[in-house]
């Protein structure tokens, strides 16, 4: 069966590193969702997000879209499509918003994760250290942001929660996240 793990989490709690880490030992293919948001140093259309402009983003046809810190964000049925013809296990990262969409649409396919920080200064380091071009911490602080610090009421029983505090550690729980869920290969 196609399975999705669905990464959701506060701005810098690890989301993207651990998607990426995902991909490249574990053989998951991304999900690219789509953002209004201007792209960061580095970020690539097509390979972090598809960058949109308020009109084009309008064009796409979302599974489910959401506002993050007044950027628009949208993931496709199209997108999960793609991401499932590379691999059977697919990773996508979102809000806690979007997470909850797809535990409710998808139940069968879906495993949600949270990545937490255990300390408020680690996390705003990590936010601050990234070289973006618009101010992280902002990020952090935003609705959604201070949201996303916790896990919403809605999402608790839906949820596994991953401490992201060290990566050495959470390279262990990962893997066995990824066994328990039978996410560990493609059998
Ligand atoms: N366990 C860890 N130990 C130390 N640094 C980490 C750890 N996990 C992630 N980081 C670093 O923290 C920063 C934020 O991580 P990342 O970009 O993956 O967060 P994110 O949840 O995707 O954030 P956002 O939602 O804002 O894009 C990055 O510089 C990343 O390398
Ligand atoms: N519900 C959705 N959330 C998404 C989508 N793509 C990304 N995101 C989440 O938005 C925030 C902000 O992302 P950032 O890259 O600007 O830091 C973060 O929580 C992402 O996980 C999406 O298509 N739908």
């Amino acid at each position: 069966m196609k399975r999705l793990l669905v990464l959701c989490g506060a701005p810098g709690s690890g989301k993207t590193r651990v998607s990426n880490y995902l991909q490249q030992h574990y053989g998951f293919s991304r999900v690219i969702t789509h953002t209004t948001r201007p792209p960061r140093t580095g970020e690539v259309t097509g390979q972090d997000y598809y960058f949109e402009t308020t009109a084009s983003f309008a064009k796409q046809h979302y599974f489910e879209k959401v506002v993050y810190d007044r950027h628009y964000y949208g993931s496709s049925r199209e997108g999960l499509k793609r991401a499932w013809q590379k691999s059977p296990r697919a990773v996508i990262v979102l809000d806690t918003q979007g997470a909850l969409t797809y535990c409710q649409q998808l139940p069968q396919q879906t495993v949600c994760v949270y990545l937490a920080v255990s300390s408020p200064q680690t996390l705003l380091k990590r936010v601050e250290q990234r070289s973006f071009t618009e101010n992280g911490k902002k990020h952090l602080q935003s609705r959604e942001g201070q949201r996303d610090l916790q896990v919403p009421p809605a999402l608790q029983n839906k949820c596994q929660v991953l401490v992201n505090d060290n990566w050495q550690q959470t390279q262990q729980e990962l893997e066995q996240l990824l066994r328990a869920n039978k996410l560990f290969s493609d059998d």
